[in-house]
């Protein structure tokens, strides 16, 4: 009898936690237009299509319109599409949209603490701690690291045009960016022939982490499955494992080697400023309790995932691009070489960033045509409200349709065609990359600083040609960042 009241008691509160709420959600969100569901809603079209999601939402932002509903299960989400759209949600109505949709089975890794599903006050903290190393002055204190990443590629890139022969070079560009950021994070970086190593060096770990992340999950369709099923892999917490213990070691050797530094180095007037990275706050962090030892091992995972695949693909991404329009390619080798002065044998972001049109041009169209963060991180509506006379319910999903507001024929002539020239007027509203509004990527200097470093010493050193008469591949699929495959080069020095 007892276990009868118990069943009772926890359907109903089963009912009132998950289902009646939902049934709220789908009422108000029902107007809103999208494709019509059945059985679980997009569920079925959604798994049988053989297109990439990026494209599925191309081709249903053409037929609904900016604002469009695909409800999975018990997942409300609403699609929106251009910037005027994004800008009503996510500036004008910031306190509504602003807000990260959080997984449940994100719960379990690191109780929403982390800092990509962090919300609230705790969040804000966070992303102030973050802001404050990644300033334009602080990147430029830091433009050595990506300097010497960008020659230490020259240099490899140096062995291979002096071969002669084809090779591949996505895995490359991952290593730069994967090493930027360990180097800004941890002060350390790791070889290219890391890359041929055993599958537990950090660079495999990262690069297996991304793909497992990026795995759909049952439980964000169905939260109501979630007290009864975890649906990570087993794989999945192994490789979270072997990374949190990778991370607890550089931190580890990074305090020792502060605290060398510091018995080294004693300051005989107190003159001396100490380097102070983004580690160093957050374990300031964790020293006043603000965080704990986990959360900031899960922050500097939300990092590496959030800033490495991003620059890695978008530096790919760039090759194609330039691989496919030879004479593009050749009137930015021109206009860097020209640009710079003699005897800069080097590309310096802070002295050039603005002396070299062709070359902002190029950056912004690899970044306009190949968005990394192809449909954003998902958002949640914390209140109920209304965009452009659609009424969307608390708790939807919200997601920035990044690839359709750069590859529509609504917002570009010619979308799919990689024209640099088209951004000589500047409408820097039109792109929106890294995202709109307050929550948007943390990045966004840093990734110009390393976009701009790579491609300018990249394309004033070497001409990159297609071993093949078939055009190299450059649609994307779908994962963390917009992926490019795989795609083998021949390159010769300039100079
Ligand atoms: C090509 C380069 C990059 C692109 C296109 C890009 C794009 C994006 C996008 C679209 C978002 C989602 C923003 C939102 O939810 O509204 C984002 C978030 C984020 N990005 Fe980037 N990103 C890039 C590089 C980087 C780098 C190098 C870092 C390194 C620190 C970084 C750190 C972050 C973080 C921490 C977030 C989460 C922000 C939050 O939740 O508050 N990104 N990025």
């Amino acid at each position: 009898m007892n276990y009868l009241v118990l069943i009772l008691v926890s359907l109903v509160s089963i009912y009132f936690l998950f289902i009646k709420n939902q049934d709220r959600k789908k009422k108000i969100n029902s107007k809103i237009p999208g494709p019509k569901g059945f059985l679980f809603g997009n569920l079925i079209e959604l798994a049988r299509t053989k297109k990439n999601l990026h494209l599925k939402y191309l081709e249903w932002f053409e037929k609904y319109g900016p604002v469009f509903r695909v409800s999975i299960g018990s997942l409300e989400t609403v699609v929106l599409t251009g910037y005027p759209i994004l800008r009503e949600a996510f500036i004008d109505n910031s306190d509504t949209f602003t807000s990260r949709f959080q997984r449940e089975n994100a719960r379990s890794i690191n109780g929403y603490k982390g800092l990509i599903n962090s919300n609230g006050d705790y969040h804000k903290n966070l992303k102030s701690v973050i802001l404050s190393e990644m300033t334009a002055t602080k990147i430029k204190k830091m433009e050595s690291h990506i300097n010497q990443e960008s020659k230490r590629l020259c240099e490899l890139l140096d062995q291979h045009a002096k071969q002669g022969t084809p090779f591949t070079m996505n895995k490359y560009l991952n290593l730069f960016s994967i090493n930027i950021i360990l180097r800004f994070l941890f002060g350390v970086n790791y070889p290219y022939t890391e890359l041929d190593d055993g599958s537990s060096s950090i660079i495999q770990v990262i690069q297996q982490f991304l793909k497992l992340v990026s795995q759909p999950s049952i439980t964000t369709y169905f939260p109501i499955l979630s007290p009864f099923m975890n649906d990570r892999s087993k794989e999945f917490y192994d490789i979270h494992k072997l990374l949190s213990n990778h991370i607890i070691n550089l931190i580890e050797r990074y305090k020792d080697s502060k605290q060398h530094q510091q018995q080294e180095q004693e300051p005989i007037d107190g003159a001396t400023e100490p380097t102070v990275t983004i580690l160093d706050k957050l374990l300031i962090e964790v020293e006043n309790n603000r965080i704990t030892q986990n959360a900031l091992i899960s922050i500097c995972i939300d990092v590496l995932i959030a800033g490495t695949d991003t620059v890695g693909q978008t530096l790919s991404f760039a090759i194609v691009a330039l691989v496919n329009n030879a004479e593009i390619q050749e009137k930015l080798s021109r206009n860097i070489i020209d640009s710079m002065e003699k005897g800069d044998n080097h590309y310096s972001y802070s002295k050039y960033r603005n002396g070299i049109p062709y070359l902002a041009l190029v950056v912004k169209e690899v970044f306009r045509m190949y968005p990394a963060g192809i449909l954003g991180l998902p958002h949640m509506t914390s209140e109920d409200c209304e965009i452009q006379g659609h009424k969307i319910a608390k708790g939807t999903q919200i997601i920035q349709n990044i690839y359709s507001t750069h590859r529509s024929e609504s917002f570009w002539p010619n979308p799919n065609n990689f024209i640099p020239e088209r951004h000589i007027q500047n409408d820097v509203s039109k792109s929106v990359h890294f995202a709109v509004g307050t929550r948007n990527c943390m990045g966004m200097s840093l990734s110009e600083a390393e976009v701009h470093t790579a491609m300018a010493e990249l394309f004033g050193n070497f001409k990159f040609t297609n071993p093949s008469n078939i055009p190299l591949n450059d649609q994307g699929t779908f994962s963390v960042a917009l992926n490019c495959p795989d795609f083998f080069v021949k390159i010769e020095r300039r100079n």
